[in-house]
């Protein structure tokens, strides 16, 4: 049985009220990939789910979360799995997918029980589907690759989509990795808000003791919430979600909501930021 948790929403009001722990209590997601363990997190922005499963040598299955009130996980979702460790096998509807490091599986509804074995560190996203798309396995060479920023910035940086209509269709998770160049730290900055779709970050790849200072909050009220190797903020739809880190570091985002236009995002101009 997967380790569960609940995540509500709340408003931008609520939110600017709130200390650091219960900023952290909201949208800080820590405790990720632990061995032996399926770890979820249901959160009620757009009901995405995210986690982990480490299987560590015993395969785990993921069947069934109280949480979705249905039979099946799958049932009326679809999933994304990164894998972050050393490769690693997914198996589904009776195909064993093997994930190198990197790699994305996608899993379109209906598919049943998703079972992880081998040496992978899976990060799991999973959002309400309207329909079925192949299960597809997603390799480096098949993302799209997108050069942003620049070293004086220091915001060099390649986004790597994998949902993405252009690579991998899918109802509404659109998800990929951001990936630094030595020496850049900064994501998303000038920030942006798309209020029309949620958003959530996985930091990983950083040494234990970096830390990615993570912005949110509306762009007249932002917060910061300090992230660690291996931890995920959740971003509610009104907030900015950029950061900066002590070193360069690896995110994962992904996004549900009302569209799949990756470039769909209101720019915040820099006077506005507060
Ligand atoms: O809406 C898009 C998301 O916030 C991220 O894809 C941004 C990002 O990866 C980046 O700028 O590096
Ligand atoms: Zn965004």
């Amino acid at each position: 049985m997967p380790v569960t948790q609940t995540r509500y929403a709340i408003d931008p009001a609520t939110a600017k009220t709130l200390d650091t722990g219960q900023l952290r209590d909201h949208f800080h997601v820590g405790g990720l990939f632990a061995a032996g363990q399926i770890k979820l997190v249901y959160s009620h922005y757009d009901r995405l789910i995210l986690g982990s499963a480490v299987p560590a040598g015993a395969a785990l299955t993921l069947d069934h979360m109280a949480e979705t009130g249905t039979a099946n996980f799958l049932e009326r979702r679809e999933m994304a799995v990164l894998n972050i460790g050393e490769t690693g096998t997914v198996s589904v509807d009776g195909a064993d997918h093997s994930l190198d490091n990197g790699e994305v599986l996608y899993i379109g509804m209906g598919a049943g029980a998703v079972t992880f074995s081998g040496a992978g560190r899976f990060y799991i996203l999973s959002a309400p589907a309207h329909q079925t798309y192949p299960t597809t396995l997603i390799k480096l060479s098949d993302a799209r690759r997108v050069e942003m920023g620049a070293k004086e910035t220091a915001n060099e940086r390649v986004i790597i989509q994998f949902l993405h209509p252009d690579v991998c269709q899918s109802c509404q998770l659109l998800m990929g990795y951001t990936q630094f160049a030595e020496g850049s730290v900064w994501n998303t900055m000038p920030a942006h808000v798309h209020d029309r779709r949620m958003e959530a970050y996985l930091y990983f790849g950083m040494p234990e003791d970096s830390r990615v200072f993570h912005l949110m909050g509306e762009p007249s009220e932002t917060r910061h919430i300090v992230m660690a190797n291996e931890e995920a903020v959740i971003s509610p739809p009104w907030s900015i979600h950029s950061g900066a880190g002590t070193s360069s570091y690896t995110f994962c985002w992904a996004m549900a909501g009302d569209n799949v236009d990756f470039t769909d995002m209101d720019m915040v101009p820099m006077g506005d930021l507060r």
